[in-house]
């Protein structure tokens, strides 16, 4: 059995809070925004999820680390247990890091933060910073695994704010990768930092999958010929992202049908005169209740978003709300009364997650097929 060291280590609130804990994984600092997920599994998953780079990622969960770190799995170049390559978030904190007790577990999770260079902090009271980020609002942070608080000028650090940075300058790809299918149908995904989860969907159903950098033009894009178009999930604030709502006004155009999730849905929202707007702090959870209008059915969904639409009055013009949120009346999903458009702002590859709204996937399957 491996095992981990402790050394001293802090979390710094912007509102002057310190948090002192063990430092564990890779010595070092790192400012974020400070969020937390309430999903009791699935620390691989949510680590490697690109939409949560910036943040420091607090689990509410008491123990993590259970069942390890595998090793990573891959079909046709899809990652089927992580949701990217490497570790997104800025840092870990948990009440308890534990040791692995599981039969595919390759290392500890303190080993896999130390190797990919990310401090974490543990033997904190996550229930006491949760407390206070949901009275307060997210805030920004500081992180610390072995460094003492006294040993640095702490606010050096929170120069840049979170909703200022474009985050998918480090989670894009620099040129389009090709995921072969076994049908022609041929989807462009366009990638700020897509969760395999989503490619694996996608991949299920047949597709070829072409991922195109976020800033890649329409003409490019319809080069591919593709039958779909897939606005995928991605980190920050998406009003930062002018370029990607004026390419969506442009592919619209196309009349292709079009499937957007998480940023995607909320690049979708801004492109055709909706409102996307900060949420207090966020939903990040895998067992969130999400009603579907058309049939009144409630599904329990995954969920990792900061920004949101906050009430029906944001919605773009000719659309019609899909989903909604029935703790806050968030809307979470909507689908076009004109155009081959629908848009979660939830996960419907549910990674990790329950998987009761993978179907979203097979409805734009038959728009791609209709449309074809
Ligand atoms: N998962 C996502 O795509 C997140 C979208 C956006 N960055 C948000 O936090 O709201």
């Amino acid at each position: 059995m491996e095992s981990y060291s402790e050394s001293t280590g802090f979390l710094y609130l912007e509102d002057g809070t310190i948090i002192r804990g063990s430092g564990f994984g890779a010595k070092g600092i790192r400012a974020g925004e400070i969020v937390f997920t309430t999903a009791m599994n699935g620390y691989p998953d949510s680590l490697t999820d690109p939409s949560y780079r910036g943040q420091i990622l607090v689990f509410t969960h008491p123990l993590i680390g259970n069942y390890g770190i595998p090793e990573k799995n891959t079909v046709n170049g899809i990652l089927t247990n992580f949701e990217s390559e490497v570790i997104q978030v800025e840092g870990v904190v948990v009440a308890e890091h534990t040791e692995p007790f599981k039969w595919n577990s390759s290392m500890t999770l303190d080993t896999w933060l130390k190797k990919e260079g990310i401090p974490g902090l543990q033997g904190v009271d996550t229930r006491a910073i949760v407390k206070k980020v949901r009275s307060y609002g997210v805030m920004m942070g500081v992180i610390s695994s072995g460094i003492d608080f006294g040993d640095i000028d702490v606010k050096k650090y929170l120069e840049k704010r979170y909703d200022e940075i474009d985050f998918t300058q480090y989670t894009s790809p620099k040129a389009p990768i090709i995921h072969q299918g076994k049908s022609e149908e041929t989807v462009v995904l366009v990638d700020c930092g897509v969760k395999h989860g989503i490619l694996y969907q996608l991949y299920q159903r047949g597709f070829t999958i072409v991922r195109v950098p976020c800033s890649y033009s329409v003409n490019k894009i319809i080069d591919f010929d593709p039958k779909g178009i897939v606005f995928g999930n991605g980190p920050g604030n998406p009003n930062l992202l002018v370029g990607l709502s004026q390419n969506f006004r442009e592919i619209v155009e196309y009349k292709l049908p079009i499937l957007g999730i998480c940023l995607g849905h909320q690049i979708a929202t801004i492109a055709l005169g909706g409102k996307v707007k900060k949420m207090k702090f966020g939903h990040r959870a895998v067992n969130k209740p999400v009603i579907d209008t058309t049939d009144n059915k409630c599904y329990i969904t995954t969920h990792n978003h900061g920004y949101g639409i906050l009430s029906k009055e944001d919605l773009p013009p000719n659309t019609k709300m899909w989903f909604y949120n029935p703790d806050d009346g968030t809307v979470e999903g909507w689908v076009h009364e004109k155009l081959p458009i629908i848009t979660t702002q939830f996960h419907p590859e549910a990674r990790p997650g329950p998987w009761d709204v993978t179907w979203v996937f097979d409805k734009f399957k038959k728009m791609v097929v209709k449309n074809a």
